[in-house]
Formats: structure tokens, sequence, C-alpha cells
């Protein structure tokens, strides 16, 4: 068979014809077999990676930046001045470092392609005649592909039939209405009007449908775009550009002094290559050069974490948005409870029966005032569980003694209350009503004419004409009587639902959802779904870190008011609902007031999800949203942090959220919090560490060359000191844990800079005792012994200090010294391997050869770790003076004047 054109012309033939051209079944679909032969010859149902830089190329990348421009010429002029041991060392240390940079960057670059692999999508296959979930990679042309709302489409389908099927197709066209299918050929015409046809990459927003496979992997229309635009996985975020932009401004600043000193030592007339030295040595001393990648690391590591905690990152902001989050909105079924659901309770015919047995295994008992009645005795039970058991998608199976779920858990207790009673089957169904939030019910009509409704007592009531009573008659409806029923069920946190019946002609084979027959209400039936273990800690944990939670709920006011109380909604408060009907009667301008003000959101629409988010940004919170159904993806996008179910989302849910949780358990959303918090603590605490290494230098360079005596160190000194005491005591930052408190303080602004006014200033602090230090102490050697010791006196200066100053930064705004070793065995080894090799560099004969250095006496020494402790002891003066201001401030504004939104305490 030729096939090879098959895709291109798809869309003008008949379905049957390209099914069989394909050798497709379009009701079987392929065997198994067959499919795996397809699978080994076409090969796995994806885009073709990008192509990605080879390592060689991105080694290459590594040399491309200023400084090392800065660094190249420098060894080439010392080189040419015949300085060889100089020349070498710069190039060792810039290959070194280049070598650093490309190891860090995989390991990033790694640690986000696993996310991209983590999220691939699963798709509906049908293989011998059977439904089968399949990760869409093993998709093969000719498959037979099966579509519903909330899936995305796996490959290129020749649609063989649509019910209702409506795609949206903006990833391939731009359009974002939805387009209606139909498996009717069209003729030659453009692809977004191709209405017989389901392209790869576009996603069901409604209805169902079958295709054949025409195309997968490059081959799909989906591939020829990837082609033609290339895309790379971004791994930028708005603070890497930040720190970027920052770290280019110092850098050309850092570039411009240098020449600067350069051309004002010559004009003084100073020696050509000395004044080369000098610029050279502030280039690199200066320039935070490893701050970019540091940032981009600590991501990534961030990110990695997280997948530990149940959390995958899908945008590589949301890292960062996650520690500034103020409001977390989360369903309420599945994420705060179990999705667990038994039939605990029964009304009908006048009477409230209490159903024993747990899980969804078919054994219990039905009590009526503590005494067990007989079903089959009571015609209005059986009649509403009959209901149950008619208008359900689900089935329970029993195995190895586990009974299993499969189909929607609400239906899975449904099916489990009725067999407890032995209820017998309903005739075979001819026609189906499918349950959807919006709807709120779900009807079926069977081949004996009768009509079983279910769903919410709201929606179903109405819809009722009279009531059955307990001995099957009919009676007169008192609809107030069972609202306040169910009212009373659902305060217990029972979800409550109920049913009821009709009976039209046998034969009828349609169901009308615009004219319902008049209802015959059967009865109640109340189900309950345990709050999920973690659940109210987790929320306690989140009021603590000053972030509001809200629950957004499909389910009935008085069974979320319940469920919310249990899980510590309101905090010790009174939990204040609202429903769905209320928020549609309150307009935009009263929203935000509302909407901050409000506990649980009952009988919400998803697309009023939306709105609700909206109002709580207009109040400037930085909201997480979750979500997992199709409606919910314009929700999940506008919130800052769109969050999806990892196991019971949708695929469109999935592709518009920042993170997906998958477990789909709340705690995960405060886990990933937390991380957040954590990887932009880490950050600010390695910045406000790393940089006063280069403000400091860059001052006694400046310093030196301004009162013209002799550098107080040396370029290749300069390079040593980056590449030990920044590289080895930075690498603990990367991994130092979260700080017990970080769950206690109120969410960051993310309106504020970086690094606050305090840091700076701490920033200062530091340099400024580096500088006072290391100056001072560069003279006084001199007066007393060589050059030499001298200047390694000064790189000693600056490597005790540092590792000094590390035990200051672990907490910014606490003190810390021994349990800091204890909690991060990193900074004890950093401290180690950085002591050993300050003595190695001082001592070893061929380092004194190749770095200038010189064997100290134990005076330097006691000096040298004298001004460290005066560093070390300073710092944490000024963090005191911080913990003393910040408390009065809180002191003075009192619990009620602290601005919830209130900017970080500056101590931090
Ligand atoms: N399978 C079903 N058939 C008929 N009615 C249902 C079904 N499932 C739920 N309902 C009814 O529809 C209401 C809304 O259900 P929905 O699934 O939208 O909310 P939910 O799962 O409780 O919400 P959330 O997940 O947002 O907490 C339920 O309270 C119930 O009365």
């Amino acid at each position: 068979m030729n096939t090879t054109s098959i895709p291109k012309t798809a869309h003008t033939r008949p379905a049957a014809e390209v099914v069989r051209e394909l050798d497709g079944d379009p009701e079987k679909g392929l065997t198994w077999a067959e499919a795996a032969a397809r699978r080994e010859r076409t090969g796995p149902n994806e885009l073709p990676a990008t192509r990605r830089r080879g390592p060689l190329a991105r080694f290459a990348l590594q040399f491309h930046s200023p400084l090392i421009y800065v660094l190249l010429a420098a060894a080439l002029v010392t080189a040419l001045l015949g300085d060889h041991v100089d020349a070498i060392v710069i190039m060792a240390v810039v290959l070194l470092n280049a070598f650093v940079g490309f190891v860090q960057e995989s390991r990033a670059e790694q640690a986000l392609a696993a996310l991209v692999a983590m999220t691939r999508t699963v798709a509906t296959v049908i293989r011998d005649g059977r439904r089968h979930r399949v990760p869409s990679t093993e998709i093969v042309t000719g498959d037979l592909v099966a579509l519903e709302a909330g899936d995305k489409v796996p490959a290129d389908l020749r649609l063989v039939e649509a019910a209702d099927l409506r795609l949206d197709e903006s990833a391939l066209t731009g359009e974002s209405t939805p387009v209606s299918k139909d498996p009717a050929p069209v003729g030659e015409v453009e692809l977004a009007d191709r209405r017989d046809m389901a392209y790869s990459g576009t996603f069901v927003t409604g209805g169902r449908g079958t295709g054949v496979v025409v195309a997968v992997g490059g081959a799909t229309e989906l591939g020829r775009i990837h082609r033609m635009v290339g895309r790379t996985p971004g791994v930028q975020t708005p603070l890497t550009r930040k720190i970027a932009r920052f770290s280019r401004l110092v850098t050309v600043a850092i570039l411009a002094l240098a020449a600067l000193t350069f051309l004002i030592g010559l004009a003084r007339g100073q020696p050509v290559d000395e004044m080369l030295i000098a610029a050279v040595a502030l280039a690199v001393g200066a320039i935070p050069e490893g701050l970019p990648a540091v940032v981009t690391i600590t991501l990534a590591l961030g990110v990695s974490r997280m997948v530990g905690r149940h959390v995958i990152i899908r945008r590589l902001p949301a890292v960062e948005t996650l520690g500034s989050t103020t409001v977390i909105c989360t369903d309420k079924t599945g994420t705060l409870t179990r999705n667990q659901m038994t039939v605990t309770a029964v009304a009908a015919g006048g009477r409230l029966y209490e159903v024993t047995g747990g899980g969804y295994a078919p054994h219990g008992r039905f009590l009526v005032d503590g005494r067990v009645v007989r079903p089959a005795d009571h015609p209005a039970l059986t009649a509403t569980l009959t209901a149950g058991l008619a208008c359900n998608d689900a089935q329970i199976t029993e195995k190895d003694g586990r009974w299993e779920l499969s189909g929607d858990p609400t239906e899975g207790a449904l099916v489990a209350s009725a067999r407890k009673a032995g209820v017998a089957d309903a005739a075979r169904r001819v026609a189906v009503i499918p349950f959807s939030s919006a709807r709120q019910y779900m009807a079926t009509l069977h081949a004996d004419g009768a009509v079983y409704v279910k769903g919410s007592v709201e929606r179903v009531l109405p819809m009722c004409a009279d009531r059955i009573d307990h001995a099957g008659g009919r009676e007169p409806l008192d609809r107030d009587a069972i609202a306040e029923l169910a009212d009373d069920l659902g305060r217990q946190g029972l979800r409550v639902m109920a049913f009821a019946r009709a009976e039209l002609e046998p034969g009828t084979a349609q169901l009308s959802e615009e004219e319902p027959p008049p209802l015959t209400y059967l009865g109640l039936q109340a189900m309950q779904d345990p709050p999920r273990e973690a659940a109210a800690g987790a929320v306690r944990n989140c009021l603590t870190a000053g972030i509001q939670v809200k629950m957004i709920t499909g389910d009935h006011a008085a069974t979320a008011r319940a469920v919310g109380e249990r899980v510590g909604l309101g905090g010790g408060r009174p939990i204040r609902v609202m429903t769905g009907a209320e928020l549609a009667a309150t307009p935009d301008a009263d929203l935000p007031e509302a909407a901050e003000r409000t506990d649980v959101f009952a009988r919400v629409s998803p697309e009023q999800k939306l709105r609700l988010v909206t109002a709580l940004q207009r109040r400037r919170h930085v909201v997480a949203m979750t979500g997992d159904g199709v409606n919910d993806a314009p929700a999940l996008k506008q919130a800052d942090i769109g969050v999806a179910m990892g196991r019971s989302g949708t695929e469109v849910a999935k592709e518009s959220a920042d993170m997906v949780l998958t477990d789909d358990d709340f705690a995960s959303i405060e886990a990933a919090v937390e991380e957040g918090r954590g990887v932009f603590d880490n950050l600010v605490k390695f910045i406000v560490w790393a940089l006063p290494a280069n403000v400091g230098l860059g001052l006694v360079l400046v310093a030196a060359i301004v009162t013209g005596g002799q550098l107080p160190i040396l370029p290749v000194q300069v390079l040593w000191l980056n590449m030990t005491a920044v590289l080895i005591l930075g690498l603990p930052f990367a991994v130092e844990p979260r700080d017990a408190d970080i769950m206690r303080r109120p969410p960051r602004d993310p309106s504020l800079p970086l690094l606050t006014r305090a840091h700076v200033a701490q920033i200062l602090l530091v340099s400024a005792v580096l500088v006072a230090g290391a100056f001072g102490l560069f003279h006084h050697e001199q007066g007393i012994g060589s050059t030499e010791e001298a200047r390694t006196v000064v790189v000693n200066v600056f490597a005790l200090t540092l590792l000094a100053y590390v035990f200051n930064c672990l907490s910014l705004h606490r003190p810390l010294l021994i349990g800091g070793i204890r909690r991060n065995r990193w900074i004890g080894v950093g401290a180690l391997g950085l002591i050993a090799v300050q003595l190695l560099y001082t001592y070893a004969p061929f380092m004194n050869e190749v770095f200038g250095s010189a064997p100290l006496g134990a005076g330097p020494w006691l000096r040298m770790v004298a001004v460290a402790v005066a560093a070390y002891a300073v710092v944490e003066a000024f963090k005191a003076v911080l913990r003393v201001r910040e408390s009065r401030r809180v002191k003075t504004a009192g619990p009620g004047g602290h601005r919830r939104r209130s900017p970080d305490p500056p101590a931090r």
C-alpha cells in the first residue's frame, strides 16, 4: 500500500476509504501485534527533538562572555610579556571555569528535560475492540483513537465518527473559538476548514468522537510547524533575566572602570604592564560572573526537589511565583478530600436509612432507628437504589479480595449501595444525557421505557411532579421538606444526591434535555468523602504562612461548609460561604471585596472560577488555582499559578497549568509553596554572601591604584580566590535546607526587589570590613616582611572572612553557627576543604612558584582570623539591630495595623 499521500488527501475522501487504505478497522482498531509492528517501523509518536547543541558546542559557548575575552586577552599579553607561568595559570582557570559552567548547565538542562518527559500526555486508543489509555507516544498510523472532552488530540486523525465533537485548534490555527467537527469529507480546503480532521496538539472541548490516525510525530501538521519554528525549551524566567541584566550592567561598568584606571595610570606615567595587570585584576575580581548560572541552577534544583514532593513544574517562572502566593483556591473533591465516596444514608418513602460497610465492597446493611431492615420490604428504598444503579457508568470489581472501582467515585458509591441491597439491574440502556458539572444531573433511558435521573437536589427537584411513597405508590411532593432534609445531611459533610424516574412508552429511543418528562421523586442518597489525612495540617500551615485558602466546589453549600470546617479553612473563626448564584448576582465592582472575605464558594460553575481569580488579582493577590476539567482551563491560565491534577485532571487542564500535582493532594500545593520560598531564600542568601567578595576585591584594587602603591593582589591570585573560596563555599548554599520558620512568614511581595535595602547595607558592611582588613594588613605585613607574604595575607584574609561570613548568611535574620553545620554538612565539608586548599596555597612550594604566594608565620594568621571574626561579629550585630527594629515596628503597628501583604521584614 502506498500511504505516503494519505495525510495530504485524507480530508477529501470518505473515512471508510482512508481506514481501508491504512489497513485499519473503523470499530475494532488495530490488533496489539500489528500496532507493535508498526511502532517498531515508525518509532515513537513524538515531535523530533529540536536539535540541541552538541556537548562541544555547548562547551565552546562557555567562552562566550566578556570576562573570558578579558582573560584570554590577559593570557595573551602575559605570554607576550614573557610571563609563561601566569599565562598558563590564566588559561587553566579559564578552562576550569568553562568546565564547571558546562557541567552545571548540563545538570540544570537535564533536570528540566526530565520534567518534559514527565508531562507526556496520554490518549485513548481502541485496539482489539477495547479501549485502552496509553501514552500518546505509543500511537501508530492506522490506530483508532477515541476522543472525549478534555483530551489532547495525540496525532493527526481522519474522523470516523463525531457526536457534538468540538475542538480548540488555537495551537494550530490561532483561532480560539472551538470548531465543530463532522466526519463528512470536505473538498480541497485550508487546514482550518477541514472539519473532518482532528489535528495533533489541538484539544477536545466537548462531545465525543473517533478517528483513524493518518500521521504521527514529525509527519503531523504540528510537526511541520514545529520544524519551521524550531522551538527550544526556555530556561529563562523573569528572575534569571533580571539577574542576567544586572550582571551585564555590572560587567560593562567594571570593564569601563578598568579601562579608566589603565588610562589614568598611563597618564600618571606608571608602566604599561603594571597597569594592564591592575586592570585585569580589577575586571576578574569585581565582575560577578557566576551569578546568572547560580540562579538557573538553584531554580532547576528546586524543580527537581519538588518532583519528590509530588509537584511537576511545567513553567520555570512558577518556582519564583510560588514563594509570593497569597491565596490558594482549591477544589474540594479529591484535593481536600480523598474522593473515596461511601453512601452512609438513604432517605426514601419518608424514612431515613443508615447504611453500613465502607469502601466499594458491596457488603453492608440497612438500618432504621438502629434496627436492621430487609431492603426488599421497602419499595421506595429499592427504587432509589435502582435509579442509582441504572443511571451510572461506574463498575466495581473484586480483585485479590479487594473491591476496585473503575469510573467516577460518586457513581461507584451508588453501585456499592445498590449491590448491598441486592437490587436488580435495569433494562438495557438506549439513551443518555451525560453528567456535567454545569448540568449537575445525569439521565438514562432504558429499553422498557424507564427514565432514571440523578443529580443535585436543586436541579432534580424542580423536574419532579410527585413523589413515591413508602409502599411504592405516588403522593404529592413537598419540595421544601426534602430540601431541608438534604441540607441537614449536607451539614454533616455528606454529598447529597436526588433520584427520580419516569415511565415512557417502551421502545422510546430519544431523551430530550429541553423537554424532560415529568418525573417522580424517589429519594436521596448521602455519601461521605473523608478529608485527606494531610489536608487540615496543610491548611493550617498555609494560614500561618499568611496564605488564604479558599475552597471552590460544585457541591452544595452545606456540604462544602462542613468539609471546610473539618479541614480548618476559617482558622478558628466561622466559615463564610458564598454560592454560585450569589456570585452571579454580585457586580464586578463588589466582587473583589466579597471574594476576599469568603472561605467557601459552593455550587460554582467552572466559568465563575475565572471571575474569582480576576477579582482576587484586582486586590493584588498572587493566586494559585486548582482545576481539572476542560472548562477550568481559562481560570488556570489566568491564575498566577494554575495547578492541575495529575491523576484526575484532563489533558487540557494539565496543558494550561503551571504545575501539576502527581497525587492530586492539597498538601502538595503547600509543599510546593514551601519549596518555592526555599529556592528564593537560598538565592538571596547566596547573592548576599557572594557579592561582598566582588565589591571588596574591586575596592581594594581601586584603592591601591589610586594611592599608587603596589597591587595588594595579582590577577592570578584573584582567579585563585574565585576558583576556590567562591566555588567551594558557594556549594553549600544550593543544598541549604529551608529555614525552620519559612512557613511562618508572610508571602514575599513580588513587587519588591530581590535584595532589600537591608541586604545591600549588609553587603556594603562586609565589603568595608574586607577592604579595611585586606588593605590594612597588606601595608602592615609589607612593613615587616616581603610583598609576597603581604599578598598571601590578602588572599587568606578574603578566604577566611568569606568562610566566617557563610555562617552569617545561612540565616539572614537569626544567629547561626554550630547548628548550621549540623543541618547542612556540606558547610563543614566546604570549610575543611577551603582551609586545606588555602594551606596548600600558602605552604606548598609549587604553589608559591605558580601563584607567587609565600609561607606565613603564626602572627599573620592570628591577625587574619581576627579580621574574619570581626566581620562575623559586625554582621551579627547588624542583624540583631534589624531584629529589634522589626519587632518594634510590629509592636507599634499592632496586629490590626500590620497589613497582610506588607513587604518582608527588612532583616530577611
Ligand atoms: N456523576 C454524577 N451524576 C449526576 N450528578 C452528579 C454526579 N457527580 C456529581 N453530581 C452532582 O453535581 C454536583 C456538582 O458536582 P461537581 O463534580 O461539579 O462538583 P465537585 O466534584 O463536588 O466539585 P469540586 O471537585 O470542584 O469540589 C454534585 O454536588 C452532585 O450533586
